[in-house]
């Protein structure tokens, strides 16, 4: 590998200099004007990365998710479709901050050096992006870093981000048993619709769903795979809304998951009808948030992470018990402590299945749902999927049906666990999935709401001095620091009935967070506003 080549192709793609860049939750994600060396940079890692992998590919996603239009993000894949190591987001974080061009160029040779990758080897990266426009400067630069470093590079151009994991799993698995699919966006939507097909087994889907894809990628995909969608089949009738991705300015405006959940109320435009079943996408379609304005109440009613993990972990259990399977697989349920109190009682006490809590961002989840046989994993915020453990998968293929009752449980089962994406959360295949539950079920959206009562919540942004002062501790439940902090929390909770507060420094923004939830809406609120405050007391600066 040639330095000098290294040092030319980085001097097209300069870094804004003096900036914290940190390869954090979503990797690197800020203003896109601030994004092409970092973007040249990660490419570098990728580099080194697929050789290190014996030149398996790795995937570079170019978003920012339902961050503003303005702004633009890059993240890395490994090969099987999950985020990058952790340990490799220090060794991104140091090459992007390298100073000048030739330091960054002995970093790269260091780093390979200290990793033991032979730079003599090939290697292969392949790059989506969204819709932002930004995006097309950005996969120049990574482009040119894989040129820079003889690295086989493919652009798949426009993708969701769960469509690009689906890619770097299927590139990587081609030919094996374990082939994921098709490495073509065509061969996406053919397992998708073929899965769905069969988990519904011939059941009908009642009623219509409106998905709002928040002018983004979701929505020009989520049509792809219509196209090829037979209603007559299954009943499905799809709306698809919010789907201009010609105006750039108007994604995530007023609309998709995000404004949906943080809102807590539909988009303006166009209004959901009362009755109406209607659905959110993010910016990349990553992220999946249910609704509807109860006709009884005219109120407006969200079914969001927590609510899609329940309802999957109940039909997954459900088929287990049909299928005979009790006692044989381990099904779990995987939250973070934004969970709602009531959905995580819910899963203990009602399905009686366990639950386990880890630190915000689905890396965390995604890693604590692979201990399960079949591992749900959702963030309220709408984020996650269901994981099959390849075992999991064997047995349904294998285990001879004593009935037809659980021949039909074993079947839907296989089917779910190809529809799911297994590589992570993916809004298009959660709602193929939610949509088939719900027809087995025999639901409409009441049937749903009444599972459990939410806790009334709050989740507060605070700007502090210094958001690292706060470091957590139990799955981000307790402060450890700054010491103090967490005693005045415990206090003031104590005041209020059935309650819980925490705090956090975010990963992705400059504040950090104060999630809050109690008997009533008025305890919560207060309870929400309390704690800010002690967090502002300890975070420094004015
Ligand atoms: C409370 C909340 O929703 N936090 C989000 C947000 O993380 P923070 O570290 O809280 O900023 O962005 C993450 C990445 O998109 C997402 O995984 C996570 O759920
Ligand atoms: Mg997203």
């Amino acid at each position: 590998m040639d330095r000098n080549a290294i040092i030319e192709a980085s001097k097209k793609h300069d870094i804004v200099p003096g900036k914290p860049y940190k390869y954090g939750t979503a990797g690197f994600r800020m203003a896109a004007d601030l994004l092409e060396g970092v973007t040249f940079r990660v490419g570098l890692l990728s580099a080194l990365r697929t050789r290190k992998l014996g030149g398996q590919a790795i995937g570079v996603m170019v978003t920012a998710s339902h961050n503003p239009a303005k702004d633009n993000g890059v993240k890395i894949v490994d090969p099987m479709g999950d985020m990058l190591e952790q340990e490799w987001e220090v060794f991104a974080t140091d090459l992007v901050n390298c100073s000048s061009h030739e330091v960054l160029a002995d970093t790269f040779f260091k780093l390979a050096d200290q990793l033991k990758v032979d730079l003599s080897s090939s290697g292969k990266v392949i790059a989506g992006r969204d819709t932002r426009p930004s995006g097309i400067t950005l996969v120049q630069a990574l482009s040119d870093a894989c040129a820079a470093t003889n690295t086989a590079y493919v652009d798949y151009k426009i993708l969701t981000t769960p469509q690009l994991h689906y890619l770097t799993r299927c590139v990587n698995t081609e030919g094996l048993p374990s082939s994921y699919g098709e490495t073509s966006e065509a061969g996406y939507y053919k397992k998708l619709n073929s899965a769905f097909e069969r988990a519904m087994r011939g059941k009908r889907i009642s009623g219509s769903v409106t998905v709002d894809c928040a002018n983004g990628v979701g929505g020009p995909k989520l049509n792809e795979l219509l196209k090829i969608v037979d209603p007559s089949k299954t009943g499905i009738d799809c709306k698809v809304v919010n789907d201009d991705v010609l105006k750039p300015e108007i994604l995530n405006l007023d609309c998709g998951a995000d404004f949906v959940k943080t809102r807590q109320r539909a988009p303006p435009n166009p209004k959901p009808q009362p009755g109406d079943r209607w659905c959110s996408l993010d910016g990349d379609a990553d992220r999946l948030i249910y609704y509807w304005v109860d006709p009884d109440t005219s109120s407006f009613f969200m079914f969001d992470g927590d609510r899609i993990a329940t309802l999957a972990a109940s039909f997954i259990a459900d088929l287990f018990r049909a299928a005979g399977l009790e006692g044989e697989l381990r099904i779990g349920v995987v939250q973070t402590a934004y969970a709602n109190g009531a959905s995580t009682k819910y899963i203990e006490k009602h399905l009686q299945l366990p639950v386990v809590c880890t630190p915000t961002g689905v890396k965390h989840l995604h890693h604590a749902a692979c201990n399960f046989d079949i591992g749900v994993y959702f963030e309220a915020n709408g984020h996650g999927t269901v994981l099959f453990s390849p075992d999991a998968m064997q047995l349904f293929a294998k285990k001879a049906p004593q009935s037809p009752a659980q021949k039909d449980a074993l079947e839907t089962l296989q089917a779910l666990g190809e529809l799911i994406n297994q590589t992570v959360g993916d809004a298009i295949s959660d709602m193929l999935m939610v949509e088939v539950i719900l027809a087995h079920k025999g639901w409409g959206l009441k049937d749903w709401a009444m599972t459990y009562q939410d806790l009334p919540n709050r989740l507060v942004r605070v700007e502090v001095g210094d958001k690292d002062l706060f470091q957590t501790t139990d799955a981000e439940r307790k402060l450890s620091h700054p010491a103090g902090a967490q005693d005045e929390i415990d206090q003031t909770v104590k005041k209020y009935t059935n309650a819980r507060s925490f705090a956090r420094a975010s990963g992705t923004e400059n504040a950090c967070r104060v999630y809050a939830e109690a008997a009533t809406r008025s305890e919560a609120d207060d309870l929400a506003n309390k704690v800010a405050l002690i967090v502002k007391q300890y975070g420094g600066g004015a």
